[in-house]
């Protein structure tokens, strides 16, 4: 079976945007790396189920930096461009769908803002409320100020966003009409740096990376209050490793019995098995094959994972064991310019 995956890299060496990579599964083999979209460091992107891409976009006029969002029509290739929602400003982090509500969200690093967008029929956008985050945390680079770095719907569709600068997870209540208003805010260990979170819908479990401290926190979320309680916190990285380590992406198996973990350092992905009870253990570690791992994504039965590495422009893939968790390296060197999204096709 062929699938295709998505693939969001910078554009700062010789990527030119948004990227289609096949993955044969009876061959084991990642094959046919297209280029589908230009845009400027489309670093995250969603594709709606109507068929839309939305990629973040970077330009700049006048020697000023403008960013925000790209949307494409997917049914063709190359996309075609239908949108563009560019406001003064370095661009976001993240942005996904919230096809209940037919809303973008979008988290920027730079700016301290998550930002909320109403998809028209023809798949534009038009923004609709925007909220400003205020605080630090300890560290003076990359806590310097508040540094949204996610934002996505929890299991009840809220609102959760992870802000790695002021080690704050706030959850925010959302209106039809794509209006904020804040719930809750979860303090971190000062430098925890929180970056991504996945959940288990089943049992309210949410599993955080901290990207500043590479460690995984074990929450609780309590769907009545909208609010977080931590549990445990675990290091993705081995003590022994005394270099830079950013821990990147977190993904949780539809089984809800394994996470996974890109380190962007000690380069590998950290697999923790999932507890009876919700904790989770470090099992094993898996060379990323490459430097700086800062995304990855199962194929569509989780047989496989797909990794890119951004610095040393190369995709690496893995056969995946259900039953222990275990990742296997079937292919590496597959060369992906600039890779740190990636996105399975619908
Ligand atoms: O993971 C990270 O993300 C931030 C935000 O990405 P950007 O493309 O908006 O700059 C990045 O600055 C940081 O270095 C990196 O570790």
């Amino acid at each position: 079976m062929i699938e295709k995956l998505l693939i969001g890299t910078y554009t700062h060496k010789s990527s030119e945007g948004i990227y289609e990579l096949e993955l044969d599964t009876a061959a084991k083999k990642l094959q046919n790396l297209t280029l589908v979209g230009r845009s400027g460091n489309p670093t995250y992107l969603v594709q709606s189920k109507a068929n839309k891409v939305y990629a973040i976009d970077a330009e700049s006029a006048d020697g000023k930096k403008i960013g925000g969002l790209k949307a494409f029509d997917a049914s063709s290739r190359p996309f075609t461009e239908i949108d563009k929602y560019l406001a003064n400003g370095t661009s976001p982090a993240y942005v996904t769908v919230d096809e209940a509500r037919q809303l973008v969200y979008t988290a920027n690093y730079h700016m301290g803002v998550v930002t909320v967008y109403k998809i028209a029929a023809d798949g534009t956008l038009t923004q609709t409320d925007q909220a400003q985050h205020t605080g630090k945390g300890p560290l003076p680079e990359q806590a310097d100020g508040p540094h949204p770095h996610f934002a996505d719907l929890t299991p009840d569709n809220r609102i959760v966003v992870c802000d790695l600068g002021n080690d704050t997870v706030y959850v925010y209540d959302v209106s039809a009409t794509g209006k904020l208003s804040e719930v809750s805010r979860f303090s971190c260990e000062a430098g925890f740096g929180p970056r991504h979170i996945v959940f288990n819908p089943e049992t309210d479990k949410a599993y955080l990376a901290g990207e500043l401290s590479s460690k995984v926190s074990v929450l609780d979320y309590d769907r009545k209050s909208g609010s977080f309680s931590l549990s445990q916190t675990i290091k993705t990285i081995p003590d022994s490793w005394t270099e830079h380590n950013g821990a990147a992406a977190i993904r949780i198996t539809s089984d809800h019995k394994y996470i996974y973990v890109s380190n962007r350092g000690f380069n590998s992905l950290a697999t923790l098995a999932i507890q009876a009870d919700g904790s989770v253990q470090l099992i094993d570690q898996t060379p990323a094959e490459g430097d700086f791992p800062r995304d990855f994504n199962f194929n569509s039965d989780e047989s496989f994972i797909i990794l890119v590495n951004q610095n040393t422009d190369n995709a690496t893939l893995y056969s995946r064991d259900a039953a222990s968790g275990k990742l296997t390296t079937v292919q590496k060197d597959v060369t992906v310019p600039e890779g740190v999204c990636v996105k399975l096709e619908y």
